[in-house]
């Protein structure tokens, strides 16, 4: 049998005397969208941490493609960390204020020595109109896009990583209605073109019901249920 992508087992996370996070297991495949779901304070946001190894675990381990990874050293997970990247809530919290959009997602791939002047500014466009923003907008700074925009162009930085796995924390909450079909619906299109992980923390559950292949239900730090939606990874078109 093949290796999940994403394998977490037994995940503690404390803060104090707070345990947060209370011996959660999960797995997700590639291509799959497993959603973390439960009210405010149950533990999701502190998983999402832990499996991203920004905060690191008490307890358990993360397998990701096969490796354990909370017994790595910073500089051994230096280049995992492009493979499983965040989203987040505030659209605009992930892109630096100063920095010109096509800046930004230009610069994972300086990062990671795969620019080259030739070919760079046109991968640079290629991401930017493989989320659904014209290039030009790549000239503007993110005060100077709209919360929709902002995150496609977030997605875009993230997809420069070449990541396997995804993390969405509440990736389509701070945006208007209006918006967030589209946003969903991009992520849904990526994740078959490119086989992406999602690890998919959301609140409203009509949400969940379309976008996740299977849910794991969180309650004070521990998992409760585990189930799958009638309709999973259906688009909201
Ligand atoms: N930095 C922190 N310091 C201390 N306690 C924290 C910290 N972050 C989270 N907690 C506590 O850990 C528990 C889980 O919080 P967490 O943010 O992971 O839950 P959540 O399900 O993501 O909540 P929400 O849906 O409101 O974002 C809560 O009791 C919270 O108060």
């Amino acid at each position: 049998m093949t290796e999940p992508l994403l394998d977490v087992r037994d995940l503690v996370v404390r803060y104090g005397p707070v345990t947060a996070v209370d011996h959660v297991s999960f797995a997700l495949e590639a291509g799959e969208t497993l959603a973390l779901d439960g009210p405010s304070g149950c533990g999701k946001s502190s998983t999402a941490l832990a499996v991203l190894l920004l905060r690191r675990p008490d307890g358990g381990e993360v397998r990701f493609e096969g490796r354990e990874l909370t017994g790595l050293t910073e500089r051994e997970l230096r280049p995992l960390r492009p493979r499983m990247q965040p989203v987040l809530q505030d659209p605009y919290g992930s892109l630096s204020p100063r920095h010109r959009i096509r800046d930004a997602v230009a610069e994972p791939l300086k990062v990671q020595g795969r620019w080259n002047a030739d070919d760079g500014p046109a991968r640079v466009a290629e991401l930017l109109e493989r989320v659904g923003l014209d290039p030009a907008y790549g000239d503007r700074r993110p005060h100077e896009l709209s919360g929709g925009q902002c995150q496609r162009a977030g997605i875009a930085r993230a997809l420069a990583c070449e990541p396997r796995l995804l993390v969405l924390d509440e990736p389509v909450s701070a945006l208007d209605a209006s918006v967030r079909a589209g946003v969903l619906n991009l992520l849904a299109d990526l994740q078959d073109e490119l086989g992406l992980g999602y690890l998919f923390i959301c609140h409203d559950r009509a949400v969940v019901r379309h976008f996740a292949d299977r849910v794991v239900e969180l309650r004070e730090g521990r998992v409760t249920s585990e189930w799958r939606p009638r309709s999973p990874g259906a688009a909201l078109r």
